[in-house]
């Protein structure tokens, strides 16, 4: 049966190459569940070698065509319309990322879909906006030579995208890529087609040329995402998700010495300081862990808590978290599904290893009773640990659920070695009041974003992503440009 978190009907989910929808060239198909009931709910017709190969040919030609022959403010006026195009139907996008995820509507309404938009108005934006650099340099006969950048699109750009927020995760790469001239083929998770593939006809409605925008599904090896990355016509890749994904992905840019651009993993770490004012803290560090039920590169999932206010935080968040309500679909409280059975069965392997690992289960740790239409659906628990030692595996990998372990510490210097004591650098959350410890902590993090008494304030402008095993290279504002541009230095003896 339907509800509001699945669509009414299955649909047939196509391709979209050269500006038009198709279906595979081998007819194979693959199946799109509803993570909310665990019902199919679709048919995403899969690419073949040769699908990709078209919608590369088609994105490589568009680079000739119109789009290659616009200048900036063309391209920007089209950009631009695109987002407006979709704030236009955003019931349409909300719908579909509903229906792929899941999630609560009033975090794809407040998240997913207007920073979908908001990702090609602000790209718009800064390409309009930004300088060119220049230098005037003194030459050894007494004379002067005026150095200046040209900026060029790089070319066909593959993007790579998970399933946590599909419309945002992918806007936030070809939003840049198109402002600065790019073209695209888009390969969307598996788990989540439906927005990529509705952006085909917002791409259609605005005039976008044909072949600037181009989507293929499929799967990673052996599938759509190893056919785009082993295309020599690809000029560069964007990525964002698995570590180990990032790794095979790496490989296949090699050949051709192409350029990358990395979002992966995190295990990041919020440190809260005994002077935290902590009605802020439980709020949010509640969201950091359970938003999106923790299916957020950024969430905590380490909290290492001051000894003296420990147990008062631990009582605090046992209360925030078992006020989510998973499978309560259109309850303001509702905690969504994991995306997949499959994923479901990874947190709780780790609910399970938590206790073999020795922790104090506080609240959750299982699969929540659910009766009526989501009794299918991919839930557990939202899940606090302690007792937990800061090297069980259980603190040192990624698990991307609603879970986290609250570890005691006694000094600033050995939470700075904790937190930073491991494998990868995405972000961090520090909360004190003390301004001048909040300012030295934040800087001996070994992160790529750091917050201070708030987490996931983010403002696309700023630089965005992370060290280590969570990624290669930044995102955001200016920062895309460099990755979405090659650059030319021009040297003018005057
Ligand atoms: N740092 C960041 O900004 C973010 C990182 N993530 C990470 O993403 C992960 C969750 O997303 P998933 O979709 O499970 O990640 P994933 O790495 O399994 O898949 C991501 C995409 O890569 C494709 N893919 C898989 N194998 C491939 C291959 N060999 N060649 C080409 N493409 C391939 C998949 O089909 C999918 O479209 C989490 O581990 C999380 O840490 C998620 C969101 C943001």
């Amino acid at each position: 049966m339907a509800n509001e978190n699945t669509p009414a009907v299955t649909d047939t989910i196509l391709n979209f190459i050269g500006g038009a929808y198709r279906r595979g060239s081998t007819g194979k198909t693959f199946d799109n569940f509803a993570p909310a009931t665990g019902l199919r709910i679709g048919t995403v017709h899969e690419a073949s070698e040769a699908d990709v190969a078209d919608a590369v040919a088609s994105a490589k030609a568009a680079l000739n065509g119109p789009w290659g022959k616009m200048n900036t403010a063309e391209r920007v006026k089209l950009i631009s319309a695109v987002a407006t195009e979709i704030e236009r139907r955003a019931d349409d996008f909300l719908a579909a990322e509903v229906a792929d995820t899941g999630k609560p509507r009033h975090v794809a309404s407040h998240i997913d879909i207007p920073r979908g938009a908001a990702n090609f108005r602000m790209f718009a934006d800064v390409i309009s906006t930004t300088p060119t650099e220049s230098f005037a340099t003194a030459t050894p006969d007494g004379g002067k030579a005026l150095n200046y950048v040209v900026r060029k699109p790089k070319g066909v750009i593959a993007v790579i995208c998970p399933w946590n927020f599909p419309l945002l995760l992918m806007t936030w790469k070809v939003g840049p890529a198109l402002a600065c001239g790019n073209t695209v083929v888009v390969k969307p998770s598996e788990e989540t087609p439906r927005t990529a593939a509705l952006l085909g006809e917002v791409m259609n409605a605005v005039g976008m040329p044909e072949g600037v925008y181009n989507v293929v599904h499929g799967f990673g090896a052996g599938s759509a995402g190893e056919f785009l990355t082993s295309n020599p016509d690809i000029d560069a890749i964007t990525f964002t998700g698995e570590t180990g994904t990032g790794q095979a992905i790496m490989q296949k840019a090699a050949v051709g010495v192409r350029d990358i651009s990395f979002e992966l993993g995190g295990k990041n770490p919020a440190v809260v300081f005994a002077d935290a004012d902590l009605d802020k803290v439980v709020e949010g560090l509640s969201r950091s862990v359970f938003l999106n039920t923790g299916q957020v590169c950024l969430g905590t999932e380490r909290v290492y808590v001051e000894r003296p206010v420990f147990d008062e935080l631990v009582k605090r968040m046992t209360v925030a978290a078992t006020a989510f309500k998973p499978g309560a679909t259109g309850d303001p409280a509702y905690l969504g599904p994991l995306i997949s059975a499959e994923h479901q069965e990874k947190v709780l392997g780790y609910y399970a290893r938590a206790v073999a690992e020795g922790a104090t289960v506080v609240t959750g740790g299982g699969v929540p009773a659910i009766s009526g239409d989501e009794a299918g659906g991919f839930y557990v628990e939202p899940t606090l640990w302690t007792g937990l030692a800061h090297d069980s595996s259980v603190m040192r990998e990624e698990i991307f659920g609603p879970c986290c372990g609250v570890i005691p510490f006694d000094s600033e210097d050995e939470v700075i070695g904790l937190a930073n004591d491991t494998d990868y650098g995405l972000c961090a959350t520090i909360w004190t009041e003390n301004l001048s410890r909040a300012h030295r902590v934040a800087a001996s993090m070994q992160v790529g974003v750091c917050w201070v008494n708030c987490w996931f304030l983010r403002d696309l402008r700023t630089a965005f992503g992370g060290s280590g095993h969570s990624g290669i290279g930044r995102e955001g504002g200016v920062h895309s440009l460099e990755f979405y541009t090659e650059t030319e230095n021009v040297c003018v003896k005057l």
